[in-house]
């Protein structure tokens, strides 16, 4: 059996074109977590970690919308609370769905801090798109009506404020990950991408930042030694040529041939280049097996027959899964 981590993309939380409903979270996880209720009945150790772009950036809406009334968070507090309440669904989807198969077994959600440096040039160079997707139109009639954020154009989807993603060098509750599952839970962790938190002199402090989930996911999944790290997001496959005519799906490819494509400029910063440099970061690390794909093809992509793998060197291509 086999130790996993997977990593749900916010995207996949909130749709597009959804305006994020518990009842349409609800649903979105229920289909999410299905097939990693099937991992865990086949007996792999399953470790979920989540996005929350769209939600944590819906609740910085919400709260300039309300600002005459009341306060304003700090981006940390915004994180914890989507860590929270995303970890609270998707703890109670998995726990129901293994016992309505007739299993005594848990999820528990870990509120979880990741640290950052200070230092880190992201600091200055906000990258990570949070919160809902804006036409052009959107985006002038609230600059018109006094907003003012960065944006970027986010993969053809519109307009997305963005924020500074530092990268995560340690998971600051990993001892209590693994006491978790060692007691025979799965564990939902870094939801989020953990919450950032400087250190000043054995002090932790929260800091105004969204770490990429996929980052702290590549560094939890190599810490733990993790045999797969899945990444699940809103395409079945990664692409080279995305979006344009002559786009090309890749069933598997090399970390040489990851850091060629990646050197290229095929994956954007933002939304699929995270992803593919937390696959880097993960096979430089001694890990073996990444597969990016959507959720409803996670089982497929389990058996070879979708998804795309990202392996070690030519001579891995061949594993047998799982
Ligand atoms: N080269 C590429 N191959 C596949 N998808 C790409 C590529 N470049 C950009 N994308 C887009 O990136 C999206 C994944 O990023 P995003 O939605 O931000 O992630 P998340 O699922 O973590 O929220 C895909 O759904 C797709 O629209
Ligand atoms: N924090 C984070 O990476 O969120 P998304 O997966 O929603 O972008």
């Amino acid at each position: 059996m086999s130790k996993m981590l997977i990593a749900i993309g916010g995207n996949a939380i909130i749709q597009e074109g959804q305006k994020g409903t518990i009842a349409e979270q609800k649903a979105n996880i229920e289909q999410s977590c299905a097939p990693i209720v099937d991992l865990i009945e086949q007996g792999h150790q399953v470790v979920v970690t989540h996005g929350n772009g769209p939600q944590v950036g819906n609740s910085i809406v919400k709260a300039r919308m309300s600002s005459d009334v009341l306060p304003m968070f700090p981006l940390d507090v915004y994180g914890a609370e989507s860590q929270g309440n995303l970890g609270y669904l998707i703890q109670q989807t998995i726990t129901n769905m293994l016992a309505s198969r007739g299993l005594d077994k848990k999820a528990v959600s870990l509120v979880t801090q990741v640290q950052v440096s200070e230092d880190d040039p992201a600091f200055n160079q906000p990258t990570k798109p949070i919160g809902p997707f804006y036409t052009k139109e959107m985006l002038d009639k609230a600059f018109a009506e006094g907003e003012s954020f960065p944006y970027v154009e986010d993969s053809g989807r519109g307009y997305r404020h963005v924020v500074p993603s530092p990268i995560p060098s340690q998971i600051i509750e990993k001892d209590a990950i693994e006491a978790l599952l060692s007691k025979n839970l799965t564990v939902v962790t870094v939801g989020g991408g953990g919450i950032p938190v400087v250190n000043h002199d054995g002090q932790l402090k929260g800091v105004e930042a969204v770490v990429d989930k996929d980052f702290a996911s590549a560094l939890l999944a190599a810490e733990i030694g993790a045999d797969y790290l899945f990444i699940l997001t809103g395409v079945a496959q990664v692409a080279v040529n995305f979006g344009k005519p002559d786009q090309r799906n890749l069933d598997k490819m090399t970390l040489d041939e990851a850091v060629g494509y990646l050197n290229e400029g095929q994956f954007p910063k933002g939304s699929m280049g995270p992803k593919i440099e937390a696959a880097i970061l993960f096979l430089k690390n001694g890990g073996k097996n990444v597969i990016i794909t959507s959720i409803d093809k996670l089982t497929d992509a389990l058996e070879g027959k979708s998804g795309t793998l990202i392996v070690p060197n030519a001579d891995s291509m061949n594993h047998k899964l799982a």
